[in-house]
């Protein structure tokens, strides 16, 4: 019987799939969206029918102590990691979704809109589809004044991830959900406000993110959104930087891998779990910022540029190996991490940083960075598995970010976690519309005491 309601809701998802190709130049991604939710739901309790009750298997002690690494705890649609292979948008890998995902008038990297309606939707979409969505998030772009004046009063001294956080977390404002919530809205409907709130955040992350970088950097006043141009395109624009097609195209690709990274790193828990709460997306979302704004998460991009210009100015331009490896051994000395480095769930070297890497032979292969950055993955591994503790020695995303927008002349360390924040947006603003979508239920798992562990075990052998 279980099986059977799994099989009707994949027939379901199958016949709107195809009226998804009959009618999808007519389709707002929110209409789309609006078929999708029944059949997810009857797959959802399809799903929790046939497998409810079947475990993962046991929890040790040393996982709650060890920051849960391995423990099955959430539900996260748009990505799934694997350790080997790295991470997969909606089934698709990154160069997969180089390939498929539409591309902007004589662009080569993906549109992160598309990115965007398949973390949604988990469909590829029509070129008609992203430029529909570039219209829609350049018509939601601007930021209510107060906003603008928050950002101008923040001193240029203040991280630019600390005022990226509060700008965000002001835009609950005007947050759809919150009003419809006040008003009194039915849970069924909670969909539709959060898709508007999650829509226009992202769309008003560009002018935010803009604003805090030319205060912070003096890089002068903000041009306006251009509504016929793609969202990366507009990024560029307003940082100073739209007359490069290359900077604009590393933003095409940017935004997309960054986007999401399955539901337990940090930025992306903490949006879910705060939204479990029912604040909105706008509060949410800034909590995931402050995660990401870490130095062990996403300020790991600044980081790196931080470590090898101090390993630059410490051993010279065009080092030796030997005088590489001597730096990287003293910084494991000193008791620091080597950032860019390890991970949490991977035990390969990232594949987003391997498709940065391909963007940097294409575009910039002369870049001296660029070869000390293939000189330090050379090296670095090694020692890690010397040293002996980190579990994966190979790159992260965040070893290759830096190099990049320091190639173009986006030279301010400190702000490269805002763009990463921008990106990481999409992948949380899905998750959050299906959340409230499928009804997730505030989060509160069980917590124990040291004692209480100790008690629990006493007359115990296992
Ligand atoms: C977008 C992202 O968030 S990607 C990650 C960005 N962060 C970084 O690049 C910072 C450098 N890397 C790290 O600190 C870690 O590898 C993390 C935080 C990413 C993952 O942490 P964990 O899952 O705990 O890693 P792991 O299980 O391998 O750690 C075991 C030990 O190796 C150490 N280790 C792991 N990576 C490194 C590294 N790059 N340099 C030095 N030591 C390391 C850990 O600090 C830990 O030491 P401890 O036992 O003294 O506490
Ligand atoms: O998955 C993680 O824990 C960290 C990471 O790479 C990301 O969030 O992009």
């Amino acid at each position: 019987m279980f099986r059977s309601a799994l099989h009707q809701s994949r027939r379901a998802a199958a016949r709107s799939a195809r009226f998804a190709s009959t009618s999808a130049k007519q389709q707002t991604l929110k209409e789309r969206l609006s078929e999708l939710i029944p059949v997810e739901m009857e797959n959802v309790k399809a799903a929790r029918a046939e497998h409810g009750k079947k475990s993962f298997g046991p929890v040790v002690v040393d996982q709650l102590y060890g920051g849960m690494r391995g423990l099955p705890a959430l539900i996260w649609e748009g990505s799934v990691l694997d350790a080997e292979e790295g991470i997969r948008f909606r089934g698709k890998t990154i160069p997969e979704c180089q390939e498929l995902l539409p591309k902007a008038p004589g662009g080569q990297e993906p549109l992160p809109e598309g990115l965007f309606w398949l973390l949604v939707t988990g469909e590829v979409p029509t070129q008609e589809q992203v430029t529909a969505l570039s219209k829609d998030w350049a018509a939601r772009a601007a930021i209510p004044e107060f906003v603008q004046e928050l950002i101008d009063r923040c001193p240029p001294t203040l991280h630019p991830m600390s005022q990226f956080s509060l700008a965000v977390t002001a835009l609950n404002h005007d947050s759809a959900f919150a009003k419809a919530y006040q008003e009194g809205i039915s849970k069924k409907d909670y969909w539709g406000p959060t898709f508007e709130d999650s829509m226009d955040l992202i769309a008003k992350l560009p002018n935010i993110a803009g604003r805090i970088y030319r205060n912070v950097y003096g890089q002068g006043k903000l041009p306006a959104i251009n509504p016929d141009k793609d969202y990366s395109w507009n990024l560029a624009n307003l940082l100073g930087f739209g007359e490069s097609q290359e900077f604009v195209e590393l933003m095409r690709l940017y935004i997309t891998i960054h986007s999401d990274h399955e539901g337990g790193n940090v930025s992306a828990h903490t949006g879910k779990l705060v939204g479990s709460a029912l604040s909105d997306p706008f509060l949410s979302f800034g909590a995931s910022l402050n995660g990401l704004a870490g130095p062990l998460h996403g300020l790991a991009n600044q980081e790196v540029l931080i470590w090898l210009r101090k390993m630059q100015s410490k051993i010279g331009e065009n080092a030796s190996d030997e005088a590489v490896k001597e730096y990287v051994w003293s910084t494991l000395k000193g008791g620091q991490v080597v950032p860019g480095y390890g991970h949490a769930v991977l035990r390969k070297t990232d594949p987003r940083y391997m498709a940065q890497r391909e963007f940097a032979l294409k575009h910039l292969p002369e870049d001296p960075l660029f070869k000390l950055v293939g000189q330090v993955y050379n090296i670095v591994p090694e020692i890690l598995l010397a040293a002996g503790k980190a579990k994966n020695p190979w790159p992260n995303v965040d070893a290759h970010s830096g190099v990049l927008l320091t190639h173009y002349g986006l030279t301010q360390m400190q702000f490269y976690t805002v763009l990463f924040g921008v990106s990481r947006a999409f992948g949380v603003a899905a998750q959050l519309i299906w959340d409230r979508a499928l009804g997730a239920p505030l989060e509160r798992p069980k917590s124990y005491s040291t004692n209480a562990i100790k008690q629990m075990f006493k007359d115990k052998t296992a």
